[in-house]
């Protein structure tokens, strides 16, 4: 079962699961893990979701002696991964942890939930599912690639730096959001003869913000996953240079991201679109798991990492619907 919205929309989508056609996919970060939905992809009604409410006593899989990185265990790894930035002159590396949510003795109402990300995040492609056990929810409005079928253009931006809304940019983050334009560009020109590239700007997500360069690009449609498997994962969640880094991600974080920082395809008669899988969490019938991450350069300090994902885990954790 899958419901997802997109950005600036108000409608409500499923898929009918009735066809071999493959409409939504989630792919990992690792890319190695795989979910499908099929079907026609259908609106559903408001009344049509709120009348059949999914609550987390219904997901399967519970959550037993998971062990929480701490802020002092977090800050300890920070300081490490910012040296190891540092010895090795990585312009950065994309550090996450998991943040607990223990509901043991509640429920969470994952469809209100739903529709409360849907209303507190406007620009953001929103989902739900459960499927095999798994139950996932995430909100977020990062595109790693938008392809129109009929005109052949292909949408992407590059989006990194993370301040509170009210706050002024340093270079710190704008040199962190650099190397994902410069590693997009440099993709895109192989791929195609015209790219244009937009100043970069201010992209608000709730209480905090990012910085945004969009590029379009005319591509052929049978480079198009080349392209996607290319940019994937981008510097904004893995880090520069890529296979080192993702090296680097599995010794530091030493758990498997699973969906985080994966890529959601939606294909409809129109476009193929693919979703920055971020600000999303793992449920289970007794707890969720907020999966948050940063860049971390060598001029990061691990007091602000630490309160750069407690922001970001505030998306997800301000939006959940106790009953
Ligand atoms: C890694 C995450 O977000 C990404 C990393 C950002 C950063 O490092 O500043 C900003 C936006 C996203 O591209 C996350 O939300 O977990």
């Amino acid at each position: 079962m899958l419901y997802f919205r997109y950005p600036f929309s108000d409608q409500i989508f499923t898929t009918d699961e009735t066809l071999v056609t493959k409409s939504v996919r989630f792919v990992s970060f690792d890319t190695n893990e795989i979910l499908d939905f099929n079907g026609n992809i259908n609106e559903v009604s408001l009344d049509e979701f709120s009348g059949n409410q999914i609550f987390s006593d219904t997901v399967p899989s519970v959550l037993n002696n998971f062990k929480e990185e701490n802020e002092i265990d977090y800050l300890e790894k920070i300081t490490q991964v910012i040296n190891f930035a540092k010895e090795n002159d990585l312009s950065k590396l994309v550090i996450s942890r998991r943040k607990l949510v223990d509901f043991s003795n509640d429920k969470i109402n994952l469809s209100q939930t739903f529709l409360n990300l849907s209303q507190s995040y406007p620009n953001a492609f929103v989902y739900l599912f459960v499927k095999n056990g798994k139950c996932w929810i995430g909100a977020f409005s990062e595109v790693l690639g938008k392809f129109n079928k009929k005109t052949s253009e292909f949408e992407t931006m590059s989006l990194a730096g993370t301040i509170p809304v009210n706050e002024d940019w340093t270079n710190k983050e704008i040199e962190e959001q650099q190397p994902v334009t410069d590693y997009i560009a440099n993709i895109l020109k192989d791929y195609s003869v015209e790219i244009n590239q937009s100043e970069t700007y201010d992209h608000p997500s709730g209480n905090i913000k990012h910085l945004r360069t969009d590029f379009k690009a005319k591509i052929d449609r049978e480079d198009l996953e080349k392209v996607i498997s290319e940019l994937h994962p981008t510097p904004a969640v893995c880090g520069f240079p890529k296979e080192f880094c993702r090296n680097a991600i599995s010794e530091f974080e030493n758990y498997s991201r699973s969906f985080y920082a994966g890529y959601i395809k939606v294909e409809t008669d129109e476009t193929i679109q693919y979703f920055v899988n971020l600000r999303c969490a793992e449920f289970f019938k007794n707890a969720a798991l907020l999966y948050v991450g940063g860049g971390i350069t060598a001029d990061s300090s691990p007091d602000k990492e630490w309160q750069e994902t407690e922001l970001k885990a505030g998306a997800i954790l301000k939006n959940l619907s106790f009953n």
